[in-house]
C-alpha cells in the first residue's frame, strides 16, 4: 500500500512521518524531493529565485520517475507499506501554482504528465493548515514558503481534494502536535 503525506510547507508532514516510523517499523519511509542526484538538482532549483518554473516541473518529475523505479515500485512489489513525505500531489499543487502565468491549465497539465507512468497513491493524508501559520512554522526560508504562494498552493490542493475525495483523509493541522498525531495514527491504523 502506498500512503502519501501532503500539505503546505510547515503543516506537520515530517513530524507525522517520523512518528509513523516508530509506529510502523517494518514500513518503507521515503520522501520527495529524494536524496538522489536528481533530488540535489531539485534542491538547487528551489534555492534559485530565478529558476524557470517549467524546467523546475521537469526536474521534480525526473526525481519522481527515479524515486518510483528505485524505491517505490520495488518496495510495493515486496508487499511493503510505503509512506512518502510528499509525492505527485505536491507537483500538481505547487507547480500548478508556479505555472499559472505560463500555461492555460497547469493543474490538468501536471496531472496528465504523471498519468502514463506514475503509481497513484492508495491513500493520502492532507495536513490542512492556513497559509499564514504554515509560513510561520516553516520559517519562510525558500521561495515556496511565502504566504501568497502558499495561498495559491492551498487552492490547488483543494481542487485535488474535490477531484478525488475518497483518496484523501483531511487532518486538521491547526491542532496541537499531540492531537494531530492522534488523528494521524487513527487514520493510518484504519487504512492499513
Ligand atoms: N501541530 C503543531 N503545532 C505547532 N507546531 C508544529 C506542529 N507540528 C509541527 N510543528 C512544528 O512546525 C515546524 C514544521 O513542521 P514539519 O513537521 O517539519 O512540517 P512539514 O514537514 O510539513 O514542513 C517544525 O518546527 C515542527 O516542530
Ligand atoms: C515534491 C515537491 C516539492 N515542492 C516544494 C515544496 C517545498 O517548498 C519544497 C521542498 O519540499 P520539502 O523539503 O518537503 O519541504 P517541507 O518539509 O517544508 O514541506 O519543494 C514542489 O514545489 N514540488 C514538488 O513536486
Amino acid at each position: 500500500m502506498l500512503l502519501t503525506l501532503e500539505g503546505l510547507d510547515g503543516s506537520g508532514k515530517t513530524t507525522a512521518w517520523q512518528a509513523l516510523r516508530d509506529r510502523y517499523p517494518s514500513a518503507v519511509f521515503t520522501r520527495e524531493p529524494t536524496d538522489s542526484w536528481y533530488g540535489e538538482a531539485v534542491a538547487r532549483s528551489i534555492a534559485d529565485d530565478d529558476a524557470d518554473p517549467l524546467a523546475e516541473l521537469f526536474l521534480y518529475t525526473a526525481d519522481h520517475a527515479d524515486h518510483l523505479s528505485r524505491v517505490v515500485r520495488p518496495a510495493l512489489d515486496e508487499g511493503s507499506l510505503v509512506v512518502s513525505d510528499r509525492y505527485s500531489d505536491s507537483r500538481i499543487a505547487y507547480q500548478a501554482a508556479t505555472l499559472t502565468d505560463h500555461l492555460d491549465d497547469p493543474f490538468d497539465y501536471v496531472r496528465s504528465i504523471h498519468e502514463p507512468f506514475s503509481r497513484p497513491p492508495d491513500a493520502t493524508l492532507y495536513f490542512d493548515l492556513d497559509p499564514e501559520t504554515a509560513a510561520k512554522r516553516s520559517g519562510g526560508t525558500n521561495k515556496f514558503e511565502r504566504v501568497d504562494h502558499l495561498r495559491a498552493v492551498r487552492t490547488q490542493y483543494e481542487r485535488l481534494l474535490d477531484a478525488e475525495p475518497d483518496r484523501f483523509v483531511c487532518i486538521d493541522a491547526t491542532q496541537s502536535r499531540e492531537a494531530v498525531l492522534d488523528d494521524v495514527f487513527a487514520a493510518v491504523d484504519d487504512l492499513v
